[in-house]
């Protein structure tokens, strides 16, 4: 049976630069999904809005109605997101979305601290802001959105989520792969050559460039290093990088989840207190995270990964920043290092285009976690669907 539908994806991640917004249509033949990517558009946050989701995923205390108001103030801006690609692309007889997959704004995320000693459960929590009741008022879509709820009800981590539509799209015949993102967090799927599902791994594995984004506006008011020119001008002083390296996160074993919780203005700011005691210049500050960065990426693979990859495909901003890939392909050889779009999904808006995938497996009432790599007791519906 052939099934086709039109859907917009939508998700504001850690860096919180904006909203990426994806039109996509989902064809599936014989259980065999294929995704095209219609249009993809990144909306800038209003800058005042983006200053209190920062100020919030930092901690700084909000009354409770300050924080309603921001959910819905974010869920207007993807709402206007979602309605703006969707103007800009007018589709073959006036076809209109079938639905909204909408991840919203991360602003806390707590991993899942298990059973303790005295039988007491924690769940993780993760807030996600941006209410889909609201998307779906002001767009008139049916809007699918807290896909992270159910995972960690199961006493998961609720992420990385995209894994799945790595499986989905990018397993290989004969290759294992890895997806590597890049964004404010870094997270790795490994895909095993014709892998099941249960043999999905993944895992949150480093920061992406979210202390590479506070360095370059805090020491050359800029608001991130395009291409790693400033980082390829300097040197990297590993000293440093081997003592940063010894963190508890890095050597703890997966399920693993983190966010700008641990790497926090004030993680940055040790780093740049002990660079600056080394001496270190701007330009040699951005090579040391850069370089660190890159290494803690490749010391997780070493460590966690079922085998070693033999292509590792790049998605997110980071890999926009040429510095930092060169450094990845030195560091993770003999793997090929390229762009998920040489394997034909978007870099860019690869999780927006997870999210519309998320959305519809919830609208075929199909799973949507894996639990190999959530640590989730079993798979469930991710999603909640507001009409
Ligand atoms: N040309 C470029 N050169 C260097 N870095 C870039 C470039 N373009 C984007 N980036 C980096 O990518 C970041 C945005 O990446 P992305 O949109 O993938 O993050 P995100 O989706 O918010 O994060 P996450 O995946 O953790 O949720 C920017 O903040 C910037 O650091
Ligand atoms: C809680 C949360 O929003 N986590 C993000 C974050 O950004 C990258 C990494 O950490 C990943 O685990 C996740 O996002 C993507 C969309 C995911 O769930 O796959």
């Amino acid at each position: 049976m052939q099934n086709s539908v039109l859907a917009v994806g939508l998700i504001s991640g850690t860096s919180v630069d904006g909203i990426d917004a994806a039109l996509v249509e989902i064809t599936e033949q014989d259980e065999k999904l294929q995704v095209r990517l219609i249009a993809g558009h990144t909306f800038d946050y209003e800058p005042n809005l983006r200053a209190e989701i920062l100020a919030v995923c930092a901690g700084e205390p909000r009354a409770i109605a300050q924080f309603c108001e921001l959910d819905d103030r974010i869920a207007v801006a993807f709402a206007q997101a979602a309605i703006a690609i969707i103007e800009q692309n007018p589709q073959p007889k006036d076809r209109k979305p079938n639905f909204i997959g909408s991840h919203g704004q991360t602003v806390f995320h707590r991993p899942p601290l298990g059973i303790d000693a005295s039988g007491k459960t924690t769940l993780g929590y993760s807030v996600q802001l941006g209410r889909g009741a609201v998307i779906a008022e002001l767009t008139g879509i049916k809007t699918v959105s807290d896909f992270r709820v159910a995972d960690i009800e199961r006493g998961g981590h609720a992420a990385p989520l995209v894994p799945m539509l790595d499986w989905l799209l990018l397993t290989h015949a004969t290759e294992n792969r890895a997806c590597q993102n890049i964004g404010g967090i870094s997270n790795v799927c490994y895909l095993p050559a014709s892998g099941t599902q249960d043999l999905v791994f993944g895992f949150d594995n480093a920061p992406g460039n979210v202390l590479i984004d506070m360095a370059t506006q805090k020491l050359f008011n800029l608001p991130f290093d395009d291409g790693g020119q400033l980082a390829s001008q300097g040197n990297f002083y590993l000293p440093l990088i081997e003592s940063w390296l010894q963190q508890e996160f890095f050597h703890t074993p997966p399920p693993k989840s983190t966010g700008r919780e641990l790497f926090s203005p004030s993680y940055l700011e040790h780093c740049l207190e002990q660079c600056q005691q080394a001496q270190l210049s701007n330009y040699d500050i951005l090579a040391t995270l850069t370089e660190f960065t890159a290494r803690v990426i490749a010391l997780s693979y070493r460590q966690f990964l079922p085998k070693f990859p033999d292509r590792v495909l790049l998605c997110g901003g980071g890999c926009r920043n040429r510095y930092l890939v060169e450094r990845l392909r030195d560091l993770l050889a003999p793997a090929a290092v390229m762009s998920t779009d040489d394997a034909g999904v978007n870099a860019d808006f690869k999780e927006a285009i997870a999210f519309v995938v998320l959305g519809y497996l919830k609208l075929q009432k199909r799973s949507g976690n894996l639990p190999s790599v959530t640590g989730a007791k079993g798979s469930v519906e991710l999603g909640r669907v507001y009409e």
